[in-house]
């Protein structure tokens, strides 16, 4: 049974004194859910205060980026040694802000990948359509070449602890959702080229998110999906509110 991962990503949101204040509100919300894994990942100036909220909790930690090297002159570039030292357990990879805004490539993402896991963090790694890219009818060749080229030459051992993130472009931020059954198609398609990588067991083992405009009121319905195994979710997950409705699949 894969279990479900429900991540919310602050992007470049809350400073420390705002990331305190809303982990110790989600704490209380979510307090008790040990069913679902429960992941923050703040901006990397967070990052210290809210591991060490987290300690103990059922909360986990994430990073939104990392660099592919241990160490070295890489200014303002941060090592997920670095990452892991903190206390995160995840790191979001390859989102398409920074494919759109950052240069982040197929390669950079499978180099980011290997490093994460080889200092045993989790990537949780981002793929998904532009809405050009939708409307041309290539989603499925663009999700799967995102794919290959993003997990290319893991080993066998590694392919489990990676998450993918299903994050069609067009409905980031937009309120633009994709429905659930379409989310359902491209995400049982990613498992399926996962299988053609790595064979059916290693698929059918990692967990594959829904991401884009996930709310309170979207929640239950992606997850009846049967390939569906959470989400990640950026402006919802701002609000302690709105994020504990959506851990605990609350319309
Ligand atoms: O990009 C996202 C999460 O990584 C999704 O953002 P929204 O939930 O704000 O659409």
């Amino acid at each position: 049974m894969r279990k479900p991962i429900i991540a919310g990503n602050w992007k470049m949101h809350k400073t420390g004194a705002e990331a305190k204040q809303l982990v110790e509100e989600l704490k209380e919300l979510i307090a008790g859910v040990e069913d679902v894994e429960i992941v923050v990942c703040p901006p990397f100036t967070a990052l210290e205060t809210v591991t060490e909220l987290c300690r103990g909790t059922n909360l986990t930690v994430g990073a939104q980026n990392m660099h592919w090297e241990k160490e070295g002159a890489y200014t303002g570039e941060i090592s997920g040694q670095m990452l892991k030292y903190l206390g995160c357990r995840y790191v979001i990879v390859g989102h398409s802000e920074r494919r759109q805004y950052f240069g982040e490539t197929n390669e950079t993402v499978n180099k980011k990948v290997k490093a994460a896991l080889s200092c045993g963090l989790y990537p949780i790694v981002c793929v998904g359509e532009t809405l050009e890219q939708r409307e041309a009818g290539i989603t499925a060749e663009v999700c799967r070449k995102q794919v290959e080229e993003g997990l290319a030459s893991l080993k066998d051992d590694q392919v489990s602890r990676v998450v993918v993130a299903y994050e069609p472009v067009w409905a980031i931020g937009t309120g633009r959702t994709a429905s659930a059954r379409d989310a359902e198609e491209v995400i049982s398609y990613i498992r399926s080229v996962v299988a053609g990588m790595y064979g059916e067991k290693a698929a059918g083992e990692m967990r594959i998110q829904y991401g884009g405009s996930v709310k309170p009121d979207n929640i239950k319905e992606l997850m009846e999906q049967p390939n569906i195994d959470g989400a990640l979710v950026g402006g919802a997950s701002l609000k302690a509110q709105s994020f504990a409705q959506i851990v605990r699949f609350e319309g």
